[in-house]
């Protein structure tokens, strides 16, 4: 028996395997997601949740015996556990790790586990169990980054700014990286009132870019949106930590400027368009709906649908 093994250590490691096995059982009900106990051995037990595909997600933080187990008995525990889990069929382990138990990281590795994703604070692992390749979903693919064409129809002029730490200082909207959870033209209003004072509202999606491996994106692919925006205040005030002009140009003279990226270029040449001919054309306008199955609401963009298209219910 190695030596960590010994004593109280010993008693807790067995009671957890055991646990971990009779957790991962029959008493689990499949399909569901409420947790499994055995309630004789009281709180020291790996619990888990059965998810919809199958797979045991277990939460490291929700065990409080964790906190006086160490790397080497914890690995046995989860061999163990993972051993009775594949034998019951289930397709995948999911360990949700808080950074202050990164210490068992490691002994999962060993046994095959990877990194799904990390938050901040934690970090998940997963290992596939059922047959085949792994069919778990990966983690985030793209970063999301929103600028604003802030245009003010009245004087024909656009916002645009040149980026400090940029190798060719070239004309572009202001914009930036979206927050979690934020709304596309929440994003557009904010980036552009923190780069360059001017206050704004949404009006339309104009444009979308996909980059794959962005250089700042830390591998992932980018995404990059360019909404309409109608400005209500005309004095820049203007970031000097993140730009290094700012200014109201001529739409005309930003279409011919050879000082811009092709997709500012292109974006401004949208939206000469949309004034000569109506932002109609060009725009993508936001509606919120219900979605079905969560009960939330979602924000749909697309061109604009007349009222009686909404409304029809056949091809009459
Ligand atoms: N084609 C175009 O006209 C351009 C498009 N974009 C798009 O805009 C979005 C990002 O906008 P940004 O203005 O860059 O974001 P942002 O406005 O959110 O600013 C990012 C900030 O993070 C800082 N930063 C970035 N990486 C850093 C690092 N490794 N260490 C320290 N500081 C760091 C930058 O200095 C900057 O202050 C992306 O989607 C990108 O594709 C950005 C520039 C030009
Ligand atoms: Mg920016």
């Amino acid at each position: 028996m190695p030596p960590l093994l010994r004593g109280s250590y010993r008693r807790f490691v067995l009671a957890l395997a055991h646990r971990v096995v009779l957790g991962a059982g029959p008493r689990w009900s499949a399909g569901g997601s409420s947790c499994a106990r055995d309630s004789p051995l009281g709180a020291e037990e790996l619990r888990g949740e059965l998810d919809r595909f199958g797979g045991v997600s277990v939460r490291l933080g929700r065990l409080d015996a964790l906190d006086r187990l160490d790397p080497v008995a914890f690995q046995r525990a989860l061999q163990a556990a993972v051993q009775k889990w594949r034998s019951e069929g289930r397709v995948a382990v999911w360990l949700h790790i808080p950074i202050l138990q990164s210490r068992f990281i490691a002994p999962a590795a060993s046994l095959g586990f990877c990194f799904h994703h990390a938050e901040s604070d934690s970090s998940m692992l997963s290992l596939w169990l059922g047959d085949g390749p792994s069919r778990l979903p990966g983690y985030a693919t793209h970063q999301v980054g929103v600028a604003g064409a802030v245009f003010d129809e009245n004087t024909r002029k656009i916002l645009v700014v040149q980026d400090r730490n940029k190798l060719k200082n070239m004309w572009k909207f202001p914009g930036g990286l979206s927050e979690p959870g934020e709304d596309i033209g929440d994003t557009a209003v904010r980036e552009v009132f923190e780069e360059t004072g001017i206050k704004s509202e949404f009006r339309s999606l104009l444009s979308i870019r996909q980059q794959h491996t962005h250089p700042g994106a830390f591998g992932k692919s980018d995404m990059y949106i360019i909404c309409r925006l109608k400005p209500y205040s005309f004095t820049i005030n203007f970031c000097q930590r993140e730009c290094l002009k700012c200014e109201w140009m001529n739409l005309s003279d930003l279409v011919k400027t050879k000082n811009t990226t092709p997709i500012t270029s292109r974006v401004a040449r949208l939206l000469l368009y949309g004034y000569k001919e109506g932002f109609d054309k060009i725009d993508l306008t936001m509606e919120e709906l219900p979605a079905v199955y969560t009960g939330l609401f979602y924000k749909l963009y697309h061109k604009k649908l007349p009222d009686n298209y909404k409304t029809m219910t056949g091809m009459d």
